[in-house]
């Protein structure tokens, strides 16, 4: 009999504490999940509750934490090796600050092949474009010729084409018009299938993380309160007295797929 693969993430009492003496800020307290690949799982909670901070600690963009964050079994150190930043990318809130104005798209693009050192690099291009549902002539146009739903998917592209095996997203679509957020919600669900990319995915919005999570965790005060899996979400099936006030507080209303074609 085979061993079962470890989980692709495995967060194991995670702390991040900003500040010192009085002054200091547990902004995350002992947080522990698993994510397994090809999963996506969402963290959700209020404003400050710690969710991105979370998504930080992971990405490597924020090295001061305590606990272990163990990457298909491997505990990884807290400044990140080179291929760690190509197989586990982020894809931020906005898709108007994370692309720079003055870079044509074919540049944007061809920024990471060439960090990491990766050939074939205008087939890449095009490749990663076409995931996205963009054609080639988009190459050539600067960020202001994109509308937002087209920014974020460039942005996609730009971590796709390094061809990662997590995409860590942090409110994805909240800075999008609503008829533009299930479009992006639909694509990411199709590159997950298409490619078995694991998610981790912050939001304060259930609908959205409804829409594309197998499970999430619900966090308060920098803590899990519950974890749920999407089944017990629709059914509001929530055991915590915190998270049944959050549930019941939001008016939760499922995004339908059909809403949007990718
Ligand atoms: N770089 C930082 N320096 C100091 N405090 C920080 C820093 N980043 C976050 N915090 C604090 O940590 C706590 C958690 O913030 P975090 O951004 O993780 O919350 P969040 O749940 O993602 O909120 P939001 O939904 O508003 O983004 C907050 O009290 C915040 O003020």
């Amino acid at each position: 009999m085979t061993a079962p693969s470890p989980p692709v993430l495995d967060i194991a009492a995670l702390n991040v504490t900003f500040g010192h003496g009085a002054r200091a800020n547990r902004a995350v307290q002992d947080v522990s999940f698993k994510v397994a690949r090809g999963e996506a799982y969402g963290l959700i909670g209020e404003s400050g509750s710690g969710k991105s901070t979370v998504l930080r600690a992971i990405s490597g963009l924020n090295p001061e934490y305590t606990g272990d964050i163990l990457l298909n079994g491997t505990v990884l150190s807290h400044g990140r090796d080179k291929p760690f930043f190509r197989h586990t990318q982020m894809v931020f809130q906005d898709p108007y600050a994370s692309l720079h104005p003055r870079k044509m798209v074919n540049q944007v693009l061809l920024e990471p092949l060439a960090i990491h050192g990766l050939g074939q690099r205008q087939e890449r291009v095009d490749e990663a474009l076409a995931a996205v549902g963009l054609g080639p002539a988009y190459r050539f146009r600067y960020p202001h010729q994109l509308s937002g739903g087209q920014r974020q998917r460039v942005a996609i592209a730009r971590c796709l084409i390094l061809e990662p095996e997590i995409l860590l997203l942090d409110e994805p679509t909240s800075a999008l018009d609503v008829s533009v957020q299930a479009e992006i919600l639909n694509l990411l669900q199709r590159l997950r299938t298409e490619r078995r990319l694991t998610y981790i995915m912050v939001s304060h919005d259930l609908a959205v993380v409804a829409h594309l999570c197998d499970r999430l965790a619900i966090m308060n005060g920098g803590r899990i309160v519950e974890e749920l899996t999407v089944q017990q979400l629709r059914r509001g099936e929530a055991s915590q007295p915190y998270s049944q006030e959050l549930l019941a507080a939001t008016t939760y209303r499922p995004m339908r797929a059909e809403d949007a074609t990718v």
